[in-house]
């Protein structure tokens, strides 16, 4: 098996992007430009270590974006680019990478497609990199302002990703001090055989001001931003009887010869219809939003839990294309009731009747909603772009 490396070089001041500080920990479309880059590498599954290249001033802000992700490990920068590459490489030499990629965190439209094209021309090639041809005209001026037009056809423009075999990029950088302007350029001395695969607009560098809202159009149109990648997620909850004459479940209230026992109403199918949701989202769980240490939601209607998860997804560009529920119990009856259950969650959850189903089942007078000690109910949700 191959071990895989992406190197994100991180450690810049960005003195260009007329901000205060860097540009990677800026924020674009909602995230900081460096988790752009950072959650295309960790998703796309190919690397078993992400190096964040990073300098000592902004470590924290850096350890808190890569936070969330697995196989993170961060190492200082340099005084220049190349100064920071080589510390990232010197880092990964001991786990003897076989293929290294290295990318700007001021570009974070990198996508999956440059990284699948990336791999496969290091199957025949040491190196490669994605390139764009020039369409404007190429002309050089001269001291004295005089300009001269030059032939365009063999120019190219240089994104990163870039991606070596190890050994290759090693051997070019190793004891070396030069301030190359990208990795190729270290390569290219060695005169290894260099693929340029094609190159995405969307895989703009940010250095000026206005690359921002350049960036941000072109990432408008990636997958992410438009959640075209549905979402599912699936909810569970459990809670015992206790003495009383009704529960509520699903917003409505059924007499029965016990009630359910919680901090709020506790009704345990739209608390697991929350919890759905907000699985969907990978935004934990109810209690993460409405911990049960906080007496404020003591007796809370589990409406206003739900509506916050609808919220929360409705905030991030979904709406909740279909609900079902199963309520597990011996008693009371669920299916007099499943019609009205249905018409009220579908109004919280903003979408019509057909699209929510509330059903139930008991397990054979099996275990403890057998023994009719309590409730379980479970929920899945599929959550699509609402736009
Ligand atoms: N010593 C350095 C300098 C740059 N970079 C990184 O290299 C990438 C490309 O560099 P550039 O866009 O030129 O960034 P800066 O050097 O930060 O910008 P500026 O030249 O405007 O200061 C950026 O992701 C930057 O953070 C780095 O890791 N270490
Ligand atoms: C590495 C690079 O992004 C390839 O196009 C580019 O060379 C970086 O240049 P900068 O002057 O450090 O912005």
């Amino acid at each position: 098996m191959s071990h895989n490396t992406a190197i994100i070089v991180a450690a810049g001041t960005g003195s260009r992007s007329g901000l205060s500080t860097p540009k990677q920990f800026a924020m674009l479309n909602g995230r900081p430009v460096l988790d752009w880059s950072l959650r295309t590498f960790s998703e796309c599954g190919k690397f078993d270590e992400i190096v964040v290249v990073i300098s000592d001033e902004y470590l924290q802000t850096a350890k808190e974006i890569c936070q969330p992700y697995n196989n993170i490990s961060i190492v200082l920068g340099g005084k220049e680019r190349a100064d920071s590459v080589r510390n990232a490489l010197k880092h990964i030499k001991p786990n003897s990478p076989d293929i290294v990629l290295i990318h700007d965190a001021a570009r974070p439209g990198v996508s999956l497609k440059i990284i699948d094209s990336l791999f496969e021309a290091l199957i025949d090639y040491l190196a490669a990199a994605p390139a764009l041809q020039m369409m404007d005209s190429i002309k050089k001026v001269g001291a004295d302002g005089k300009l001269e037009t030059l032939d365009r056809s063999p120019v190219r423009r240089i994104q990163t990703p870039q991606a070596f075999r190890f050994n290759t990029i090693w051997q070019a950088q190793n004891g070396k001090s030069s301030q190359f302007v990208d990795d190729l350029e270290a390569v290219e001395s060695l005169g290894a055989d260099i693929a340029l695969i094609q190159g995405e607009n969307s895989l703009v560098k940010i250095t000026l001001p206005e690359d921002f809202e350049m960036a941000e159009k072109l990432l408008q149109n990636s997958l992410e931003i438009k959640n075209i990648l549905p979402r599912i997620g699936n909810g569970y909850d459990v809670h015992a009887f206790e003495d009383g004459q009704s529960v509520t479940l699903c917003g409505l209230e059924i007499p029965h010869s016990a009630s359910l026992k919680g901090h709020s109403d506790a009704d345990v199918a739209w608390h697991a219809l929350t919890d759905a949701i907000y699985g969907a989202l990978a935004e934990g769980d109810i209690g993460t939003h409405f911990p049960p240490s906080d007496v404020k939601w003591k007796g809370a209607a589990s409406k206003v839990f739900l509506k916050h998860a609808v919220e929360l997804a409705d905030s991030k560009g979904f709406m909740i294309a279909n609900a079902d529920i199963t309520i597990i119990c011996e008693a009371p009856k669920i299916k007099p009731h499943s019609m009205t259950m249905r018409d009220i969650t579908s109004k919280i959850l903003g979408i019509p009747l057909d699209r929510v189903s509330v059903k139930a089942t008991t397990t054979e007078k099996l275990g403890f909603t057998g023994r009719k000690e309590g409730i379980a109910a479970q929920a899945s949700v599929l959550l699509v772009s609402s736009e």
